[in-house]
């Protein structure tokens, strides 16, 4: 109760609040829509819960940023905690624990630690374009496994070498995990907590099932379990602890390769602080390098971006012509590319952002699930964030424990900053005269002190993958019997992306799609199932 009153909202009903007008307007025009009729900051209630959406980048700096001590809470989702995930970074609660776990990511990850990385990255990119010279249809499943194999070496200096590797096999049933996590914080136990005590017997209770057992199927073969009441967790447990353990035994007999798991545990022993549980805190912040219960972290953002690449080039021939034109003056042929050319390349650079921009734009009805049951979307929590303690912001109320959501998509595509947004234009953000001087998403990496801080890993990774692909490949459209081009739709569905890698086909003008690995930045690529990208070496 305050004085002052909440921040614009649209018309609600008794009792259920915004959820109806929620739920019919869960497209991304509709969320555009909603931020152009409202404004920079709209208030929403549903069944009870207050949730503030913010729809610049000046708003979500004034909140996100500026007053962080009270900002920088997550929502809490009672499924994470029935699957025992809550020491995982992108759901912790803001506080000691919190602080701690960052501290060990932001000294490894930090802009000028990352470059010790960057050979990895760089033999993987290498990875890449063989697997895509061998087999370019599936171009996809590529990219999924050079962005899996990036943060698994990087975390744990383990090189992925085949297909059947344990830790791929591993890492493909944590994904697996997240597509059976679809509905968290959109469920029915995330509005009434009291229903975790449901029986997992009972109708609709899948949350119960699935945090308390029957999750056999999700299970790695290699692991042998039948069990059909395993739980959920042994696969998160085993995701968290086998590479941890080989990079232990690994120190003892001197040749633990470098990772940020025996660079963090060198630093341990030398001080001697690793006690149990500075273990168990660096073994967490190892597997939020891949990805945590659902947070899809380092693999699937990664992956999701590579996906818009692959897309946009299709789409947009001029600027890979420019890309490749760039690429030409400055490597010269048969030359590939590394991070040492990176000044030279400006074009390239604002290309990888406006791929990172894009990426956003399918993610933005990223607090639907949250708020909406009745969609199918997945858990998006990882830009939301949770408000302390009541505050007063330009003269309106926001109320504690109100779930604050940065409407990314939304900042990325503001026609009052990005004009023709809609089109992908990677020169919107070179200087003038050379492009329209437009400036740089700051929103990518989400704000505050819930920044991404995976975020230089990440830009550095896309980086050389992508301007690797292009120092090789032409991206084409695929033809028809004539020769004529058949350009893929740039359509997205939220939530979840199409298993590309089982169908392992993407001529077929058929999804037949099971769920592959989603995240976050997922938007289920039906274009991909539909258009098949040619690669070809010029
Ligand atoms: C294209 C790549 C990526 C994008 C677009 C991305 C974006 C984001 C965003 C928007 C957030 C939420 C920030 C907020 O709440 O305000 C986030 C959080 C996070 N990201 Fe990334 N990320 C990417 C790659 C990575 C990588 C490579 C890693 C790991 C090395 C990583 C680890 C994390 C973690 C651990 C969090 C949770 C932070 C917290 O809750 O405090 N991300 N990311």
């Amino acid at each position: 109760k305050s004085d002052f009153p909440y921040p614009p909202s649209p018309p609600a009903d008794p009792v259920i609040g915004h959820a109806r007008f929620i739920s019919t307007c869960s497209r991304d025009d509709a969320y555009h829509a909603l931020a152009q009729k409202y404004g920079e900051i709209v208030y929403l209630n549903v069944l009870g819960k207050s949730i503030v959406l913010l729809n610049s980048e000046k708003v979500a700096d004034d909140l996100l940023d500026k007053r962080s001590t009270i900002y920088s809470d997550r929502p809490r989702l009672p499924l994470v905690k029935m699957m025992g995930s809550e020491d995982a970074l992108g759901f912790m609660a803001y506080g000691n624990k919190f602080f701690k776990m960052r501290k060990i990511l932001h000294d490894h990850l930090a802009s000028k630690k990352v470059v010790v990385f960057e050979d990895i990255q760089a033999s993987q990119s290498h990875v890449l374009l063989r697997n895509l010279m061998s087999s370019p249809e599936r171009f996809m499943d590529h990219a999924k496994r050079y962005a899996t194999a990036v943060v698994l070496q990087i975390a744990y200096g383990h090189e992925i070498t085949s297909d059947e590797d344990p830790f791929l096999q591993n890492a493909h049933a944590l994904d697996r995990l997240f597509a059976r996590f679809v509905n968290a914080g959109s469920s029915a136990v995330d509005f009434f907590p009291a229903l975790r005590h449901l029986p997992s017997w009972f109708p609709g209770a899948w949350f119960v099932r699935f945090a308390k057992g029957n999750a056999n199927h999700i299970v790695p073969h290699h692991l042998g379990i039948l069990n059909p009441f395993i739980e959920a967790r042994v696969v998160i447990e085993e995701n968290r602890d086998r590479g941890f353990v080989v990079v232990q035994e690994d120190m003892k007999t001197g040749n633990a390769p470098l990772s940020f798991v025996s660079l963090h545990l060198e630093e341990l022993i030398r001080e001697k602080k690793d006690s149990p549980k500075e273990l168990h805190r660096l073994k967490w912040a190892a597997l939020q390098l891949y990805g945590a219960e659902g947070f899809p972290a380092g693999a699937e953002t990664t992956c999701g971006s590579l996906e818009v690449f692959f897309l946009a080039m299709v789409l947009y021939p001029e600027a890979q012509h420019k890309a490749h034109r760039e690429l030409d003056s400055v490597l010269g042929h048969g030359q590939l590319p590394t991070f040492g050319d990176r000044d030279s390349l400006p074009f390239l650079e604002c290309l990888v952002q406006e791929v990172l921009s894009r990426t956003f734009w399918y993610s933005q009805s990223l607090f639907a699930s949250y708020i909406d049951p009745a969609l199918t979307t997945r858990l998006k929590p990882g830009a939301l964030h949770r408000l302390m303690q009541d505050d007063i912001y330009n003269g309106m109320f926001i109320p504690k424990g109100s779930i604050v959501v940065p409407n990314i998509g939304y900042m990325m595509r503001d026609e009052k900053v990005y004009h023709e947004s809609n089109i992908f234009k990677p020169e919107r953000f070179l200087p003038r005269p050379d492009g329209c001087g437009e400036p740089l998403p700051r929103a990518t990496f989400g704000f505050g002190r819930r920044i991404c801080p995976g975020r230089h890993l990440a830009v550095s990774e896309l980086w050389i993958a992508i301007a690797s692909i292009l120092a090789v490949f032409d991206i084409l459209p695929v033809q028809d019997d004539r020769g004529n081009d058949l350009p893929p739709k740039e359509e997205f569905h939220h939530g979840l992306t199409r298993i590309a890698s089982e169908v392992g086909d993407y001529q077929s003008t058929e999804s037949t799609g099971d769920l592959h690995s989603a995240g976050i930045w997922s938007y289920g690529l039906d274009a991909m199932n539909q258009a098949i990208v040619v690669l070809s070496t010029p």
